[in-house]
């Protein structure tokens, strides 16, 4: 078409100039004037120099309106092709600009892999120890070394039995609650629970330990008419040392104590929350305590040299601030262990959406625990955690602590590169254990009827077969007991979410119909005379049960003793029951591996460490604690499924052999062993074991 010649000169005039589409051109400069006097002047080429050089869009309008009003049919065309050249070139101009810009943030992205790939070199020359794996579903890859899955604990010496000439002397903080070593009061307030149990399970199973000479476990000194006689016993007792090979006596000192220091009003028994200003006080006499300790061990097993503590380890915020004080003043490693986290449990309280963050911080001091836990992070050679989770989603939310960053300090400082004073503590995971003696062996899954059955309507004091008191003190306001058990054990603390579940079995016809709910909440005289928090639940719990007429259906003794909680778990195994904690978190949920070795498949909030226990164990089901229907849904599937149910209490049995003392304590000092060391006795060239 005649008409449109010109746009084929120009397709040439490019052509030439090298450009064309999505070609990235050479910017060239505009022609001379002097092609026009050499008389080589070509318009066309002209126009595409002159738009390729020199034109923008600011005033492409303006041509426009010119273009517009221009007359003369020729001098119009002329500038359309202008006009159309300039669209053109802006076109490309922003294509190249475009173009530019993508290399500019692959090379950006290409240095940021460069750097990952550096910090994961120092992450893997670091993993290489053993770090890897992602919690308990990895538990047989967890620090635990066992045979089977033994890690690559690279440049680790795995505690053994060739380590019993030592005499260690280890020491353990755990401040608050009412801690003894027999018939622990566990659940009788928010203090007393999970921590006191692991702690004394661990000063006995330590003490056993080759190379362990003695334990102590710190606690508070109670002299109060509200609580026990025995706690406010100086020295307590856990278990007497091991006899070493040669059967000699290893001294009247060695085996687990707990010892008892006095701070705070001496006659009252307080919350948790308020101990914190009594915290340099606790300090204070642990001191003198630890310095009188080492200096007698000194004189039995030192050689006169004082025997200072091998390691100082705090349980939950007010111990670590404690032990991070201890530390420097002893200038003694400190490792800590949280149990529970301030931030998360915030965190949850927030999402409950029932206190503002003033009202929580009032109830629980939640700031000044936060600060003391931070203040922990910052001492500590060693975090040890129950969970791969509780590193990533609880410690990650401190300002002291983060998974990647901790890595990399930890591969710079290895290979003497500055960190810039930055310093994190190595975090471990080494689940707790379960004192497995209470676990009656592996019975065959009993018809429950058969079973059950027969044991109720044969009991009396004569019967061989009379059954536990507490099995009668559950079953007494039950109508019909031979149904399926939901069982709930917790303190009756507001974030172990009692109510909802309540209301989830309250408001599910077919499980009123098909179950019966257990409530184990602590020990209690008076609902009056619990603390705000517990009362608050018992009180919710019994106008809830009123509401929807669950008399017969839901069973909630006032008391029971530490021996009765196997015997309760057995009980709900015996109906094939089902155990749930529908915490809003659990850091770690020491009942639901009690509960599997007594052969109860779960239900667990998803919101912490029984996602890690679940991906061990694969005995129940996880659920949202604040979806009521999903626990209810959950509770029906698993007490009508009864394939599922067998499968489940066959899978927690078949696993929890993992959650041991022995082995998380050879873990353990396998790990204190490598921290920095830093007391004279122990300057040595290698890390101390
Ligand atoms: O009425 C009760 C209530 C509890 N318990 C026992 O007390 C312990 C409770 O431990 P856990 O279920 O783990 O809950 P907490 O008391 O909240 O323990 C804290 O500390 C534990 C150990 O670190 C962690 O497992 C928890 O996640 C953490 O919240 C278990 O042994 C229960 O058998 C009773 O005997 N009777
Ligand atoms: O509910 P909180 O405030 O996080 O505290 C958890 C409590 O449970 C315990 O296990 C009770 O022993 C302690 O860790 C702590 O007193």
């Amino acid at each position: 078409m005649a008409g449109n010649e010109w746009i084929n000169g120009y397709l040439e005039a490019i052509l030439d100039s090298g450009g064309g589409a999505g070609a990235i051109e050479e910017h060239k400069p505009a022609p001379s004037m002097n092609l026009r006097e050499t008389g080589d002047f070509n318009p066309t080429r002209y126009f595409v120099e002159e738009v390729v050089t020199g034109v923008d869009e600011t005033d492409l309008h303006r041509t426009w309106i010119k273009v517009v009003a221009t007359r003369n049919t020729r001098e119009r065309s002329s500038r359309l092709e202008n006009m159309c050249w300039r669209i053109w070139h802006l076109t490309r101009k922003k294509k190249q600009l475009e173009w530019e810009e993508l290399q500019r943030s692959a090379n950006r992205r290409w240095e940021r892999e460069l750097g990952r790939r550096d910090a994961t070199e120092d992450m893997s020359e670091d993993l290489s120890e053993g770090e890897k794996g992602d919690g308990l579903g990895d538990l047989v890859q967890s620090e635990t070394p066992r045979k089977r899955f033994q890690r690559n604990l690279s440049n680790l010496e795995v505690w053994s039995d060739d380590k019993k000439e030592k005499k260690l002397y280890i020491v353990l903080v755990s401040l608050h609650g009412l801690v003894r070593g027999d018939n622990m009061e566990l659940g009788r307030d928010s203090d007393t629970g999970g921590q006191v149990k692991y702690v004394v399970e661990l000063a006995r199973a330590l003490a056993r330990m080759p190379g362990v000479y003695r334990v102590d476990l710190l606690t508070r000194q109670i002299s109060s008419a509200e609580v026990d006689w025995s706690y406010g016993e100086p020295t307590e007792m856990l278990t007497a040392g091991p006899e070493d090979d040669g059967g000699n006596e290893v001294g009247e000192s060695s085996g687990a104590y707990i010892v008892r220091i006095p701070f705070g009003p001496r006659d009252k028994y307080i919350l948790k929350e308020l101990l914190w200003p009594y915290i340099q006080e606790f300090v204070d006499g642990a001191l003198t305590h630890i310095l009188n300790m080492s200096k007698a061990l000194g004189e039995q097993i030192g050689g006169g040299q004082p025997v200072w503590p091998y390691v100082i380890h705090g349980h939950y915020a007010d111990a670590g601030d404690s032990a991070a004080l201890l530390s420097g003043a002893l200038n003694v490693p400190m490792v800590l262990t949280g149990h529970s986290l301030g931030r998360n449990k915030l965190e949850q309280l927030l999402k409950q959406g029932r206190q503002s963050k003033e009202d929580i911080n009032s109830t629980y001091k939640i700031m000044r625990r936060i600060e003391g836990e931070e203040l922990s992070l910052d001492a500590a050679e060693l975090v040890i955690t129950s969970t791969r989770q509780e590193i990533d989603e609880q410690w990650g939310l401190y300002d002291g602590f983060d998974v990647k960053l901790e890595r990399v300090l930890r591969a710079r400082a290895r290979r003497g590169v500055n960190c810039h004073g930055r310093y994190m503590p190595r975090m471990v995971v080494i689940p707790p254990g379960m004192d497995f003696s209470s676990v009656v062996v592996q019975e065959e899954a009993p018809e429950v009827d058969g079973e059950l059955a027969t044991l109720i309507s044969s009991v009396d004091d004569s019967s061989p077969k009379a059954i536990p008191a507490i099995w009668s003190e559950v079953m007494r306001f039950l109508t019909n007991p031979h149904k399926p058990m939901i069982l709930a054990l917790s303190r009756p603390d507001p974030k172990k979410n009692i109510t909802t579940l309540l209301k989830a079995f309250g408001e599910c016809r077919p499980l009123r119909e098909l179950a019966n709910l257990t409530l184990i909440m602590g020990n209690r005289d008076d609902i009056d005379g619990m603390t705000g928090g517990n009362a608050s639940v018992l009180t919710t719990v019994l106008k809830m049960i009123d509401k929807y007429d669950l008399y017969g259906l839901v069973a909630y003794p006032k008391h029971h003793r530490q021996a009765d909680v196997p015997e309760i778990y057995r009980l709900a195994a015996k109906t094939k029951g089902v155990f749930i904690n529908p915490a809003l978190v659990e850091p770690f949920g020491l009942t639901l591996i009690e509960a599997a070795a007594h052969g109860l498949p779960m239900v667990a909030t998803k919101n912490g460490g029984p996602v890690d226990i679940h991906r061990a164990l694969n005995n129940g089901l996880l659920v949202d604690p604040h979806d009521q229907q999903a626990i209810a849904d959950a509770l029906l599937k698993l007490v009508s499924e009864k394939n599922l149910w067998s499968d489940c209490r066959n899978n927690g049995w078949k696993n929890i052999h993992l959650f041991s003392w022995p082995e998380h304590c050879r873990t353990y000092l396998t790990r204190v062993a490598a921290c920095r060391m830093r007391h004279p006795q122990w300057q040595t060239d290698t890390p101390r074991g």
